[in-house]
């Protein structure tokens, strides 16, 4: 059995992180931290896992974690990054959801999170967890930097497009809308029911830290110079990321055809039928992406819809599918959930 540690049990990823991982035949959670619930029982604060987990929750400390063979970081960004360096010498696998690994330009990296870097000497080594493109060398890594949520909706919308050289590459639109879970689970004003409820929002618009992700990803996978605009919008869901994408053609092409055989061999992206519209609550709890292909009126806009749940196929089921990959098991291994539906 693997032996899984989690530093950030109690959070949002974190406790998604628990529920797959309870179910996972190859699996067993070895240690789960947290500050404010240490010493308490898993189940306790997540009575969902009652007869599933029977962890304890530990301080965030090196010892905690020492006889682990994987640990994953579902913690504010800054946290892993300091953490990194020990565990990595110990032989430990890790897998960040969070930002600290993901650009590899550092001052960007700097610039963007507000922060200087603790361990940018790991920032070069870190595999972008996004197995849709890195798939070969994630099997190799020793420390993964997963996707963020709103960047894996939006970088497989693109991918197929960028890939095959058909749209400007210059000047691509991403509108994206998340449920508020995208925002953890600590209290903050925004996340209020009575602010975020029966209300529709844009945010982050003169500029989001998912933008240098998202431009990076696309830019190292497809070798071309990105344009990008790219607005998020809160959403009065919970679970849930619809990107719509806009991009102009710049030649023919059977859009349907191309993005079917680019994920023809992908378990979790899923290509609806043509004229579909995508939707969140098909992903809901399942770590699919799917994405359904749309050129109006036939003109030189194309549109692409692209719904995962952001807490699974955009945080803690990606880092999944990532664990499986590096420790060479089947890659939909303990993932394989249908949606909640509705
Ligand atoms: N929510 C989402 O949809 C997504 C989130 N992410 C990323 O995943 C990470 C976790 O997100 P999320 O689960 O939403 O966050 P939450 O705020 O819900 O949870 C954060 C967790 O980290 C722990 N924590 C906080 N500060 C520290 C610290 N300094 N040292 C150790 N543990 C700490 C908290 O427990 P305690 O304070 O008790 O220690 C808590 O368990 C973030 O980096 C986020 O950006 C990525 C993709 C999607
Ligand atoms: C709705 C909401 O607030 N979403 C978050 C996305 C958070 C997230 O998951 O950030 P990382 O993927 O970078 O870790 C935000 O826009 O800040």
């Amino acid at each position: 059995m693997i032996r899984a540690g989690i530093v950030g049990g109690t959070g949002y990823t974190g406790v998604e992180l628990l529920r797959i991982l309870a179910l996972h035949p190859e699996v067993e959670v070895a240690a789960v931290t947290s500050r404010a619930d240490a010493g308490q029982r898993v189940d306790k604060t997540y009575p969902s896992l009652r007869g599933l987990c029977d962890a304890v929750f530990s301080p965030p400390e090196f010892d905690n974690l020492a006889d682990c063979d994987v640990v994953f970081f579902a913690t504010p960004n800054g946290t892993a990054m300091n953490m990194a360096t020990d565990l990595l010498a110990r032989g430990i696998k890790i897998i960040d959801l969070s930002a600290d690994f993901r650009i590899k330009d550092i001052e960007e990296w700097e610039k963007w999170y507000g922060m200087s870097h603790a361990s940018p000497d790991l920032v070069a080594e870190a595999v972008y967890g996004l197995p849709e493109i890195n798939r070969e060398a994630i099997k190799q890594a020793r420390l993964i930097a997963c996707p963020g949520c709103y960047p894996t909706a939006v970088q497989l919308g693109f991918l197929p497009l960028l890939e095959a050289g058909v749209i400007d590459a210059g000047h691509l639109i991403a509108d994206a809308k998340s449920g508020v879970s995208g925002a953890g689970r600590k209290a903050e004003i925004p996340s209020l029911m009575s602010e975020a409820g029966e209300s529709f929002k844009a945010y982050g618009v003169p500029g989001h830290r998912h933008l240098p992700e998202i431009k990076q990803g696309l830019q190292l996978a497809t070798g071309q110079n990105i344009g990008l605009t790219f607005v998020p919008h809160l959403t009065p869901m919970i679970r849930g990321i619809h990107a719509t994408l806009y991009a102009r053609l710049t030649g023919e092409v059977d859009l349907q055809g191309l993005f079917e055989q680019r994920y023809q061999n992908e378990y979790f992206v899923d290509v609806l039928p043509a004229g579909s519209h995508a939707d969140t609550r098909n992903v809901r709890g399942s770590n699919r992406c799917q994405i359904a292909v749309h050129q109006p009126q036939g003109g030189d806009t194309v549109v692409i819809l692209s719904v995962i749940d952001n807490l699974v196929k955009g945080a803690s089921g990606q880092a999944v599918q990532n664990m499986n990959l590096m420790f060479g098991l089947r890659e939909n291994q303990g993932l394989e959930t249908v949606a909640l539906y509705p």
